[in-house]
């Protein structure tokens, strides 16, 4: 659904940030996108919603170019990013000026969106707080119904219940043939909604894998006491103890500590990677 081939991206001569990569995301999975601040995230996100353009190389999405801003893309695509400008106008009549772009755009889906936010119609988009506007553009672009979703930190400015609210619109609304991608570095927002991860540092791809794959070849616990570094890959102190990340030999399932495993490429990205090599190309998925 999304395919970037030999991949190079530069903002100035002297800062080349994408150095030939190779990505392939796939429809019915819900990607988490981490990185520290500056690792490329939402340049990647940008050449693929078509507001960058690639250096050289190329950016494929249902085998269009995003470049060409062609509208058989732009009906199957929304993109939120971290900064959103509203024009002045209200809710109403925002959706009257937008929603006719896209083809499956359900009203009523919107006006539930709005119930569960607890955004009035009437209000004007530019008398709305921070977090409501993100709640009024999150929603509309769910309603949008388009094939790919990209939400550059979602989270960012929503209060605690609408987190909640947030997760469960995505995994209502989500579709095998869809395809979300969520950047964040609120990672306990991505918990129990991603179903694959891509983690990048400085333009590279340290890991990309589905959620199920990570599980099966890793594991999570914590320990009481440190452990020896021969049984682990990666361990840090926390309040509760030591968790580490081992090799999983047994094939018990663990629960996925992205804060963790991010750290742990951060320093540990050989080894980790090692563990990974069988699948860092061709990543398995499960569609549930
Ligand atoms: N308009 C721009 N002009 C020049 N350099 C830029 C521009 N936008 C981003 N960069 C640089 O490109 C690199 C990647 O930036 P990008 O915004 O893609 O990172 P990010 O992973 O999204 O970071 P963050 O988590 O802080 O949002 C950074 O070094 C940044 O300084």
């Amino acid at each position: 659904m999304i395919k970037l081939e030999n991949f190079y991206y530069r903002y100035s001569r002297n800062q080349e940030l994408f150095r030939g990569l190779n990505l392939e995301l796939l429809p019915g999975q819900i990607y988490g996108l981490l990185g520290k601040n500056g690792a490329g995230k939402s340049t990647l996100i940008k050449n693929i919603g078509g507001i960058l353009f690639p250096t050289t190389g190329t950016c494929h999405v249902f085998g269009l170019e995003p470049k060409q801003r062609q509208v058989s893309f732009l009906k199957d695509i929304f993109f939120i990013p971290e900064e959103c400008y509203l024009p002045n106008l209200t809710v109403k009549q925002f959706i009257r000026v937008y929603a006719p772009f896209y083809p499956n755009f359900d009203l009523n889906q919107y006006q539930s969106y709005l119930d569960a936010f607890g955004i009035e119609p009437s209000r004007k988009l530019l008398s709305l707080s921070f977090g409501q506007k993100k709640k009024t553009l999150i929603g509309f672009a769910l309603a949008t119904n388009t094939r790919v979703l990209i939400l550059d930190e979602p989270t960012n400015g929503l209060d605690i219940p609408a987190k909640v609210v947030f997760r469960n619109m995505i995994k209502d609304a989500f579709k095998p043939d869809r395809l979300v991608i969520i950047s964040s570095h609120q990672v306990r927002d991505l918990d129990e909604l991603i179903s694959a991860l891509i983690i990048l540092d400085k333009g590279e791809v340290l890991l990309h894998a589905a959620k199920d794959e990570i599980l099966k070849r890793l594991y999570f616990g914590t320990s009481a006491i440190p452990l020896p570094n021969s049984a682990v890959l990666y361990q840090d102190k926390a309040p509760n103890g030591w968790p580490y990340i081992a090799e999983n030999t047994t094939g018990k399932t663990s629960y996925l500590d992205m804060e963790l495993l991010f750290n742990a490429l951060l320093e540990h990205k050989v080894a980790l990677q090692k563990v990974f090599s069988a699948t860092q190309k061709q990543p398995e998925y499960e569609i549930n």
